[in-house]
């Protein structure tokens, strides 16, 4: 089989507060080399590991992982809406694959998604609804999370039963790495916050546009440096790329959700989206990273990375 990998940092802040133009310019070239890859890679198959901000993911019951056999995104910070061409027979295949290998996935019939699943599909491939995409959601933010061990488990459960496939795969992994933006937290949250967080209800337009008013000002004060979030860690971030880099990846194992927390900010586990991705790759043979940009930016709220990586 023939299998490749992308990992994209994503940020619903993008074309709304930019970084200064050098930083934009370094982060599109970058952007530009993996839809070059990808293009040149020509996928049967998208396998997207991605996270949820709360608009389909819900304290009602939240799972570790879950993967859809359909998929409608809800347009989040200006994402694109609608459907994903989910390849339904091929996420039936993966499911079955997975539970056959003792990852207990859970399943979604008609997931929701947001920003981290639709801004990757526009990025890459010009839309969500361009190519044949399995969508597996990632638990980034709703604590309490399984461990590192177990996203590992659920790539390479993935990854050997997307072997079995005969199909050209693509796994890209959406979002991290350090950042920490004002997503809200269940655990002492005020009763109106907690019980949103847990029902889920869809908000009105009002209430999305106060909420992405409040990210869009956290980047602001997270760039000039006047805010209480753990900042950017680009030590931290280069020693998981250098790990993924090095297909090092039974070194997450021992990965704290405490230590990755302190380290990288409440969204830091994002990376587990890059963690499933690599380890679906590794599942499926050796492979080379082939290209690899890292910038801190914080107007994004984002340790900003690129990553390819072609099997061998
Ligand atoms: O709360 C939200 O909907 C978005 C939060 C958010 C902000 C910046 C970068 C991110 O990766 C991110 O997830
Ligand atoms: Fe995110």
């Amino acid at each position: 089989m023939t299998a490749a990998a992308v990992g994209l940092s994503h940020s619903p802040l993008i074309g709304r507060n930019d970084p200064e133009p050098e930083v934009l310019a370094r982060v599109d070239r970058a952007v530009a080399g993996a839809r070059d890859f990808v293009r040149d890679f020509d996928p049967d198959l998208v396998v997207l590991y991605a996270p949820d901000h709360y608009n389909g993911f819900f304290y009602r019951e939240m799972p570790p992982f879950c993967l859809a056999t359909e998929a409608h995104a809800v347009g989040d910070f200006g994402s694109e809406a609608g459907p994903l061409s989910v390849d339904v027979d091929a996420a039936k295949a993966l499911a079955q694959g997975v539970l056959d290998r003792g990852v207990d996935l859970t399943v979604s019939a008609r997931m929701t998604v947001d920003h981290g699943f639709a801004q990757p599909l526009e990025v890459l491939f010009g839309g969500i609804d361009q190519v044949p995409v399995v969508p597996v959601f990632v638990n980034g933010v709703a604590t309490p999370l399984c461990p590192v061990s177990r996203i590992r488990a659920l790539g390479t459960a993935v990854g050997e039963a997307a072997a079995g496939l005969g199909l050209r795969v693509l796994f890209v992994a959406s979002g991290g790495l350090s950042h920490d933006p004002p997503v809200p937290v269940l655990e002492g949250a005020p009763p109106p916050v907690a019980d949103a967080l847990i029902e889920g209800r869809p908000p009105t337009p009002e209430q999305r546009a106060r909420g992405e008013r409040r990210v869009v000002q956290a980047g602001r004060d997270y760039a000039a440096g006047s805010s209480g979030m753990i900042p950017i860690n680009p030590d931290w971030d280069n020693r998981l790329l250098d790990h993924l880099e090095r297909g090092e990846l039974t070194e997450f194992d021992s990965w704290t959700v405490e230590w990755m927390a302190k380290e990288g900010g409440g969204s830091a586990h994002e990376v587990r989206a890059w963690i499933a991705a690599f380890a679906s790759l590794a599942a499926t043979g050796p492979y080379a990273m082939t290209s690899r940009f890292y910038e801190a930016v914080p107007a994004w709220i984002a340790g900003f990375a690129v990553a390819t990586a072609q099997g061998r």
